[in-house]
């Protein structure tokens, strides 16, 4: 249906190159680094074609969930933060960026190397210990603003869409119990403990299985990732697709340097920037 749109026919304006190696030159709302102001056009005809091209035509939507569409990453923090206060030590958001979005076991690694805890406590132990707080946690999670809409105007518009989290089965079942009607409108969902990813993020390996199990032969071109942590964006990046991040506000800006776009959250997307089928209100 939006493949109808004349300006959906014409090369994107705004966009240099394959998504891997290129930035869109669009100004990012919330990046200092990037100035807001934009260079004089040479004409308004000029103007309109700029403000209607899209970044991409993307076909595929691949949803990350802890932090993305879930706000599940603050009961990782508080957890983290109680364990590591009994070694004296402040659990800060740099450590926070390193180890979001990994699976269990290399996040668990980096938490005691980081934190210089060899010796006193393995990951194996890290694990175990958080274990039963989280999953008291776990089941009380809500979904992040703008989540419902987008999902719902996606699969309402015929967009294929998944999820790829790095979390394991037993805690994917713990977090999503309260909001299967919303995971029920995903064609598929690919966990961290899948046998396809050997690596978790930032290795690629999670979203080129979740884009191999889209129907037809999808490009990862054709896909466009969501994503909170600094590991997703990486391994989108790496997989060939675009990112859009939506990161928590507490994470440095230097992380999102590897987002094609940065929203501060996902009640500002607009999917005709994308060549998705625009919110009648776009
Ligand atoms: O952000 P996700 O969904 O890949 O989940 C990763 C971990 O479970 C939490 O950081
Ligand atoms: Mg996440």
């Amino acid at each position: 249906m939006f493949q109808a749109l004349p300006w959906l026919s014409g090369a994107p304006v705004g966009w240099t190159g394959t998504p891997h190696t290129s930035r869109p030159t669009f100004p990012r709302r919330n990046s200092p680094q990037i100035s807001l102001s934009r260079p004089p056009m040479a004409s308004s005809v000029e103007a309109a074609a700029t403000a209607r091209a899209p970044r991409a035509t993307i076909s595929h939507v691949i949803f990350d969930m802890d932090g993305l569409l879930l706000d599940t990453e603050g009961f990782y923090t508080k957890v983290q933060e109680k364990i590591l206060a009994r070694y004296g030590k402040v659990f800060d958001w740099s450590l926070k960026a390193k180890m979001m979005g990994k699976k269990a076991t290399e996040s668990a690694r980096i938490f005691v190397d980081e934190c210089g805890l060899t010796g006193l406590l393995t990951p194996e132990q890290f694990l175990e210990e958080r274990e039963s707080m989280l999953q008291e946690l776990f089941p009380s999670c809500t979904v992040l603003p703008g989540v419902l809409r987008l999902i719902h105007h996606l699969h309402a518009n015929g967009i294929p869409i998944c999820v790829a989290t790095g979390s394991h089965k037993r805690h994917f079942a713990l977090k999503t119990q309260n909001h299967q009607e919303m995971f029920a409108l995903m064609h598929h969902i690919v966990m961290g403990d899948d046998p396809e990813v050997k690596a978790g993020k930032p290795s690629p390996d999670i979203f080129l299985a979740a884009m191999r199990r889209f129907e037809g032969n999808v490009e990862p071109s054709k896909c466009l990732v969501f994503e909170d942590a600094p590991s997703g964006v990486g391994a989108a990046k790496n997989a060939g697709m675009y990112a859009v991040m939506v990161p928590d506000p507490r994470l440095d800006v230097s992380y999102q340097k590897e987002a094609n776009q940065v929203l501060s959250s996902l009640l500002d997307f607009k999917p005709a920037e994308w060549g998705l089928p625009p919110f009648k209100e776009e």
